[in-house]
């Protein structure tokens, strides 16, 4: 019997094109596992059975009248809860916007649509993409399919896990300092942030502007190939002022391998406190396979490097506040009752309507750009933020890519950390890139040798060299092998008919 869980996007696309399944099959089947599955997963805030259905009758209606079908035709796909989809609720995980009604489809949505992608559901997330874990939703905690008792990450975890899970072949996330790459890497799954300005953020709702990005995740590379090139063929989106033409085809030198490739490793980062010995030896071996594929290792330094995490903490809470100012109780969400004036109204509505991360970080925001305060930190993260660009720059004159764990540990259990200052730590290798707008992705490496759970490399390139980046991640699928669904989820449901 034919089951979603040993099939890629790819090979789904390519059995609705031959006919050997419906898509109408695809939709049923992935529902079906989503039925059996989303119980001891909770990926989902919102499944969407008819929006699916309807895309896969339309999909079948096309291939009934001969027409060609587009290259993910059928395939089954989470949308993080920040996206808008006309038809489903875009909550952002917050009870601020429980309620909100898309009232328009994001760009990179409807792109994935119009490749043929079928809208199974709205994934669970971080709170307004606050926190690497999701466990700030306002809704409820989604596990990791690899050992439900621990996170799956965040602030895209529904969409990481949903795909480990196999309750779809793909899905989107935003990442604005590492929520793609670090759900990846916690739930085995490949995950690509792509280069700033890459793909369109119209109707995804902003949490750092400067550092948002969307992208997506797959359980093998091509698939994530297959997605960008959705994502970005249509060109640049005149709606999203920071997209630019990008008309790579990325699945075109995906198998090109490693031979002559310049790999740049840095040595302070194999060291960094907080590493886990299994997750550094994994990535050393992961240094290795590339080395034995023909790739050339080089020492590269990014000596600015530290004051990562510390900018991020002020451009992207002075970013946030800006950008959810406008969540202010009367146009937007949650409407306190009963309030006496405007601003009384407004301060009741954000006290209830938002958790405890979110407020967090606008109060942050709020302090920092204060006057007499903006100066100091505001500033010095802006000129941080040059340094390490100007040190990615450099190093990139001397490698094609770097190569570096994605997150510094693998999954934690649910309420392990609770230190806010904590679990920003998460981010520790995937922020840079996020401050100097370049790509990355996420690669599984296999399973730790000391925990028995997903461990991964993280692979940087210089930006809009996406495509390479992708060279050099199938380089070590092919050392690691891709994904699988996790074991405890695979074979329940899903079986095409
Ligand atoms: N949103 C992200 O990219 C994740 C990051 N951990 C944050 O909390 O800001």
């Amino acid at each position: 019997m034919l089951s979603l869980d040993t099939l890629s996007a790819q090979q789904i696309a390519a059995g609705v094109a031959a006919g050997d399944f419906s898509a109408t099959e695809v939709a049923n089947a992935a529902l079906a596992a989503i039925d059996e599955r989303e119980g001891a997963v909770q990926a989902f805030l919102q499944v969407s059975p008819q929006l699916a259905l309807d895309a896969a009758a339309r999909i079948d209606a096309a291939r009934a009248a001969g027409e060609a079908l587009p290259p993910l035709a059928g395939v089954p796909l989470a949308i993080k809860d920040n996206m808008n989809l006309v038809g489903t609720r875009t909550t952002c995980a917050s009870n601020m916007l429980a309620n909100y009604e898309s009232v328009y489809t994001a760009t990179c949505v409807q792109r994935m649509l119009d490749a043929g992608c079928l809208p199974v559901g709205k994934a669970n997330m971080d709170e307004f993409a606050f926190g690497s874990s999701t466990e700030s939703s306002a809704f409820h905690p989604t596990n990791n399919p690899w050992d439900v008792e621990r996170v799956p990450g965040g602030s895209s975890g529904g969409s990481a896990a949903a795909v480990a899970a196999g309750e779809v072949a793909l899905s989107l996330g935003s990442d604005t300092g590492g929520s793609i790459r670090q759900p990846a890497s916690f739930c085995g799954v490949v995950g690509m942030k792509p280069t700033y300005g890459a793909v369109s953020r119209y109707g995804v709702v902003a949490f750092g502007s400067s550092l948002d990005q969307v992208g997506p995740f797959g359980r093998t590379v091509a698939d994530v190939a297959l997605a960008m090139n959705a994502l970005v063929g249509a060109g640049r989106d005149p709606y999203d002022g920071t997209s630019q033409d990008f008309a790579v085809d990325f699945c075109e030198h995906l198998e090109d391998g490693v031979a002559g490739k310049r790999i740049g490793i840095i040595p302070a980062f194999m060291e960094a406190e907080g590493l886990t010995a299994e997750v550094r030896r994994a990535v050393e071996k992961a240094a290795t396979e590339l080395e034995a594929q023909g790739a050339q290792l080089v020492e590269v330094d990014l000596p600015h490097l530290d004051a990562a995490i510390a900018a991020y903490y002020v451009i992207g809470p002075a970013e946030a506040f800006s950008n959810l100012a406008r969540f202010d109780g009367v146009r937007y969400g949650f409407q306190e009752e009963g309030c006496s004036n405007l601003a009384d109204q407004s301060s009741r509505s954000r006290a209830r309507g938002f958790g405890m991360e979110a407020k967090r970080r606008q109060m942050l925001g709020a302090y920092l750009l204060s006057s007499g305060v903006y100066d100091k930190y505001y500033y010095a993260a802006q000129k941080a933020r040059t340094l390490i660009t100007r040190d990615y720059a450099a190093a990139f004159e001397k490698v094609d890519a770097i190569l570096m764990p994605a997150a510094p540990r693998t999954a934690f259990r649910h309420g392990e950390i609770s230190d806010p200052t904590q679990m920003y730590l998460s981010d520790l290798y995937t922020i840079s890139l996020n401050i100097a707008g370049n790509g990355g992705v996420s690669v599984p490496l296999g399973l730790g040798e000391d925990s028995g759970l997903p461990v991964s490399a993280q692979l940087v390139v210089p930006a809009f060299s996406d495509r390479k980046l992708l060279t050099i991640a199938r380089a070590l699928e092919l050392a690691f092998g891709s994904s699988p669904v996790a074991p405890d989820f695979a074979g329940k449901g899903g079986e095409l008919a």
